[in-house]
């Protein structure tokens, strides 16, 4: 039998019944209103178009479905929700204000949000692969254009050699005398997890660092129940296996989480603007405040207090050649 729906949809437009119940008309059709239990406080743990898993107080997991009312939910989200009676779904109620949204570029300078309340970046760094103070620094200048703390982590630190560990803790100084938290771990032995997990408590982190550098490696130590794909080859079909997994949000305790999500794992690698590059290296963006001209580029403008520290040593060689090497766009390869 013809469904009769595009003409009412029609013949709803061209009449709206102002004494219309807006909650009743805009549920999921397949919803019983009634069946409907009262609100409770929850947290978005995955969303797939118009479902999102959300988790009740004991993390337990709901799958809700959307309203069309409803602002659109990302991980990381405090919400009110409602489950069904007898039934292991709900309905999504309403957002929470959120303390932060972190956003994603698309492809036609619009921007998508992809995580909300995240207090802090934990980005992982590795040995191999090999890591590079430039790409480190976009990720710091990403992290401040979105005004999230950065963490350093350094992993598979069970793979360096004692004799070598000096040597890249003494790179890794520079960014701990500009204020950031540097942490050595193992996600394959479980070195310095612990410690790393009890500072983080209370927060809600986001996991990012480049391919390869062991996030699905350290997720699946942290949660050992859980199947995590890693980018681990398969000894019996010789291939790597498929790592791309949709955004999650993770419970190391009733109030620490972990978010990890693809689109954003590799954030350091987005475009960035002249003006998050200048504020972006904090102690470059600091000082330059002293320069002559308030739009200066710290290149090789007069009166560049920026360039006159850096001649006194007060800002570091690399750091000014990084920044020097984003902000006239050397790489634009990346964006
Ligand atoms: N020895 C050692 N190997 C590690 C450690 N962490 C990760 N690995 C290995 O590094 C490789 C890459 O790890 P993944 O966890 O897949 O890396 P990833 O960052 O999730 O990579 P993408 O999924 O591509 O973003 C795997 O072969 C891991 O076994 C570690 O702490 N020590
Ligand atoms: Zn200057």
């Amino acid at each position: 039998m013809a469904k009769p729906e595009k003409k009412s949809s029609k013949r709803w437009r061209k009449k709206p019944n102002k004494q219309v119940n807006y909650t009743k008309q805009t549920v999921d059709r397949n919803i019983d209103e009634e069946s409907l239990l009262d609100p409770e406080q929850g947290i978005v743990i995955s969303r797939f178009g118009q479902q999102v898993d959300i988790a009740d107080e004991s993390f337990n997991t709901i799958r809700c479905f959307l309203r069309k009312s409803n602002e659109v939910p990302v991980v990381g989200d405090r919400v009110w929700f409602r489950r069904q009676k007898d039934l292991p779904t709900g309905i999504l109620v309403e957002l929470e204000p959120r303390r932060s949204l972190l956003k994603r570029p698309t492809p036609h300078h619009g921007v998508k949000p992809v995580a909300a309340n995240i207090d802090l970046i934990a980005l992982l760094l590795a040995p191999e692969p090999a890591f590079s103070e430039v790409l480190l620094d976009r990720y710091l200048v990403a992290a401040q254009a979105s005004q999230l703390p950065v963490w350093i982590i350094m992993n598979k630190w069970d793979t360096v050699a004692h004799s070598e560990q000096e040597a890249i803790k003494d790179r890794l100084k520079l960014y701990q005398d500009l204020g950031y938290p540097i942490y050595y771990i193992s996600s394959k032995t479980g070195e310095g997890v612990d410690q790393l997990v009890k500072s983080l408590k209370g927060k809600q982190l986001l996991l990012a660092g480049q391919s390869g550098v062991g996030k699905s490696t350290l997720i699946g130590y942290l949660f050992p129940d859980m199947k995590i794909a890693t980018g681990e080859v398969s000894e019996t079909s010789g291939l790597g296996t498929h790592t791309t997994t949709a955004s999650r949000l993770y419970r190391l305790d009733d109030d620490t989480y972990l978010v990890d999500s693809p689109g954003v794992r590799e954030f350091g690698l987005w475009h960035l603007e002249d003006e998050d590059i200048k504020q972006g290296f904090i102690e470059i963006s600091q000082i330059g405040e002293q320069c002559k001209f308030r739009d200066c580029k710290h290149l090789n403008e007069p009166g560049c207090a920026v360039l006159a520290a850096a001649k006194e040593g007060s800002i570091a060689a690399s750091r000014l050649k990084n920044y020097r090497h984003l902000i006239q766009h050397f790489d634009q390869p990346f964006a």
